[in-house]
């Protein structure tokens, strides 16, 4: 064991309330929105082949060009109610909204720097009136806040001289300045995804952002905060150098899903997704596969079948509006959640062998597990097996509650679940009502002697 001063500060979960219903969340939306929605992945048209919200670092826009997009911010189809309303729609738990990425304009009117939506044509704070219109619908908000900074005069990449040494001083006063800034206009936040931590710069900044970690989670107990935001005094990021998770849940499953539970080491975890391949901001040509309903509907029921949560990410217009296909796939998806939710709210891993018809999900303190099926056996037998002493005492599609299913037990501790083939094109749900029988009745199936 090395030790450490500034690595995690805690083993294993969180066991509090507040991480408790973060838990249970299952499914939520991220905002990537910024002055990069204007131009849209596209300048003079060219279309950059990046992602929109890097537009800044394309050589095809000059630098301050980029910047005085900010006399362009003016969102007149901006409605804090209709994202929200959105939101509710597809049953999302809680949403990430992006403050600032690292082109550093604030979405909010921060004291502790002019390149703010105070300074734009719209002039007002965008960050209130979405935080109070998530909090209105039910919807808790957690605040994306990139530390890296392009704006910022004092960012570095790397501290190489004195003069970067001194630059980057004021540089982590003003990131801390902002971050209570934050927590203070907005009280209600749950907690701060954390993003471009990953330059020389920040990550030998292991006491310093371990001490402000600290204070932020005095300012605000109970805040949530994940792995990405700073790395322990031996460079580690995400799990410090004793392979512990920093911070409170792992932050590393970006565009992509764990596919084992020995992938997520026992951690809480969110996987953070985008419609297109690699698109976070407003991009006017969505390019290559845009996944559909039924594709976001299982990584939903595959991360929360391995314990996460699953996030979709929204990338309103530089007007403010949600461009139609997202509002599409929100409304897709919310059919879905209006009869399947039970499978996904407040459920954890279900700790049993996965089988090729999809995924088991497990309501956290209950006795109902939830078979999440996206491959229909041409059989439509079922197979499941449990652990020993756990019995089925009921079985019915989510969609059909009343039609309780035929249930087989085929070998020791394993079953078929027998249901006609289903019309439709839909993913569907099974939930097993279980018991667990004491009786220990004769074990009819022995095991060949080989
Ligand atoms: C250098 O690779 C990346 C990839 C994505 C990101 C940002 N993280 C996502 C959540 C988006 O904000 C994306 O811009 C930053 C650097």
């Amino acid at each position: 064991k090395i030790e450490l001063k500034h690595g995690s500060h805690r083993i294993g979960k969180r066991t509090d309330e507040v991480m408790q219903k973060w838990r249970g969340y299952g499914l939520g939306q991220f905002i990537h929105w910024g002055l990069y929605a204007i131009p849209g992945g596209e300048w003079n048209g060219k279309q950059y082949n990046g992602a929109a919200e890097w537009i800044r670092s394309w050589n095809g826009i000059p630098k301050s060009t980029y910047d005085s997009l900010i006399y362009k911010f003016n969102p007149v189809n901006f409605n804090a109610d209709e994202w929200a309303t959105t939101a509710k729609q597809m049953g999302a738990k809680y949403v990430t909204i992006t403050t600032k990425h690292h082109d550093g304009f604030c979405l909010w009117p921060s004291k502790y720097t002019s390149y703010t939506v105070a300074n734009s044509p719209w002039k007002k704070d965008i960050m209130k009136p979405l935080v109070d219109a998530y909090d209105k619908a039910g919807i808790d908000v957690i605040l994306y806040f990139s530390v890296m900074d392009w704006n910022h005069p004092g960012w570095r990449y790397d501290i190489k001289t004195k003069e970067d040494s001194v630059a980057f001083e004021g540089f982590k006063q003003f990131t801390r300045n902002q971050l209570i800034e934050l927590l203070t206009m907005y009280p209600t936040a749950k907690g701060l995804w954390f993003d471009g931590t990953w330059d020389k710069s920040w990550v030998k900044q292991a006491e310093f952002a371990d001490q402000l970690e600290t204070e932020m989670r005095k300012l605000r107990p109970g805040l949530i905060i994940g792995s990405r935001f700073r790395a322990d005094e031996k460079g580690k990021r995400h799990f410090d150098a004793n392979n512990v998770l920093m911070g409170d849940y792992e932050q590393g499953w970006e565009r992509k899903l764990p596919n084992k539970i020995e992938d997520v080491h026992g951690n809480d975890w969110d996987c953070v997704m985008t419609v297109p391949e690699n698109q976070w901001g407003y991009n006017k040509a969505w390019k290559g596969h845009i996944k559909t309903a039924n594709e976001l509907i299982e990584m939903t029921a595959k991360s929360v079948s391995l314990g996460g949560n699953f996030v979709l990410n929204f990338g309103p217009q530089g007007d403010g509006a949600i461009r139609k296909e997202e509002k599409q796939l929100a409304t897709q998806i919310g059919n879905w959640m209006k009869i399947n939710k039970e499978a996904i709210y407040n459920c954890q891993y279900a700790g049993l062998e996965k089988q090729d018809w999809g995924y088991f999900t497990k309501k956290t303190g209950g006795n109902k597990l939830y078979m999440v099926v996206f491959n229909a056996p041409v059989s439509g037998a079922y197979r499941v097996k449990l652990p020993a002493k756990m019995g089925i005492t009921k079985a019915y599609a989510l969609a059909t509650p009343t039609q309780s299913l035929s249930t087989e037990e085929i070998h020791t501790n394993e079953y078929f679940i027998h249901l006609k083939k289903q019309g439709g094109d839909q993913p569907f749900v099974i939930v097993l009502e279980t018991k667990n029988s004491s009786d220990n009745s004769g074990n009819v199936y022995d095991k060949a002697k080989t």
